[in-house]
């Protein structure tokens, strides 16, 4: 048992350090030096199992001030007790986007907390009580975050970026290893090529990139590393356009009580996505009548 302790021991050593000096021969910066939390930035990631969205709390531990990012509609009551026992105040319940698999927490959020103000993108066509557009900053205590433009998986992806903490909130666009898909909701995958390219990968190598999902069990990146092992995105623009159009992943369980099908259809792209969007949405009349899709105000209540 010593003897395998010992190998694993000295194989972990001999590979992060060829990860680091990878990174840093792509990159010319150096991947070595971590970029730490400072002790008044309180971060904590939280887990949907259903449909594995992380939720990431922000606060400021000095004036107590806290963001929730992509809360989840049925799990407001565990942010809000943990807001409580952390004695917080939630200034902001924010979202990367519109999502497609869940429902955002913030309507049910802003209903247990009355100062709380809901954050979505401008460019989402949501509603919120605040729109935040490319280079607004979202403010809380003596923290900040930057709205970076992400467009892609929808039109109105944004990542939320803090300098300073040398993170990233990078919603659907970004996942690790992966990104989100492109096939409906306005998807265009050369979009979502590009928004990686000039908004994600050009911050150090050494930020570490938060996605909205993961499906294996992995936690946080950093933009180094996706820049090296991402499958999707090391690779040229048509090849990448040829493996999202190409995915055929089923869609979200959520959908149908995201979007009025009407919409949906209309905003999907290609013909490929319309004709799927038809099969899906003849199989899920059965389920969700449109008049009776009770989770909709929520969508448009951010
Ligand atoms: N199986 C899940 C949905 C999985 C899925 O489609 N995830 C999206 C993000 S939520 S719209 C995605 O972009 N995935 C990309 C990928 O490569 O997996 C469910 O049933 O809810």
């Amino acid at each position: 048992m010593l003897c395998v302790l010992r190998r694993a021991t000295s194989h972990s050593r001999s590979i992060l350090p060829t990860i680091y000096s990878l990174v840093s021969t792509s990159s010319g910066r150096k991947m070595s030096t971590q970029i730490s939390f400072s002790p008044d930035f309180l971060f904590r990631q939280f887990f949907d199992r259903e449909s594995c969205t992380y939720t990431y709390l922000l606060a400021d531990v000095n004036s107590k001030e806290a963001v929730l990012i992509d809360p989840v509609f049925e799990l407001a009551e565990r942010d809000f007790q943990i807001l409580k026992e952390l004695d917080l105040k939630l200034k902001y319940a924010m979202n990367t986007h519109v999502h497609a698999d869940h429902v955002t927490g913030t309507g049910v959020l802003k209903g247990m907390i009355p100062e709380c103000r809901s954050v979505i993108a401008k460019s989402s066509g949501a509603r919120a009580d605040i729109l935040v557009e490319p280079g607004s900053s979202v403010v809380f205590g003596r923290h900040s975050l930057e709205v970076r433009p992400t467009p892609g998986h929808t039109n109105g992806c944004v990542t939320y970026v803090s300098h300073e903490q040398g993170i990233a909130f990078t919603g659907d666009t970004l996942l690790i290893r992966g990104c989100g898909r492109t096939d409906f909701q306005e998807g265009c995958p050369k979009m979502l090529y590009n928004s990686v390219h000039s908004q994600i990968f050009t911050l150090p190598d050494n930020f570490k990139l938060y996605p909205a999902h993961d499906y294996k069990g992995l936690t946080v990146t950093t933009v180094g590393e996706e820049k090296l092992y991402n499958a999707r995105l090391t690779k040229t623009m048509d090849e990448f356009v040829q493996i999202m159009e190409n995915l055929n992943l089923a869609y979200p369980k959520k959908i149908g009580e995201i979007f009025p099908w009407d919409k949906f259809h209309e905003t999907s792209r290609g013909d490929k996505a319309l004709q799927r969007s038809k099969l899906q949405r003849q199989h899920n009349q059965s389920f969700y009548r449109k008049d009776e899709v009770s989770h909709v105000p929520f969508m448009q209540q951010y």
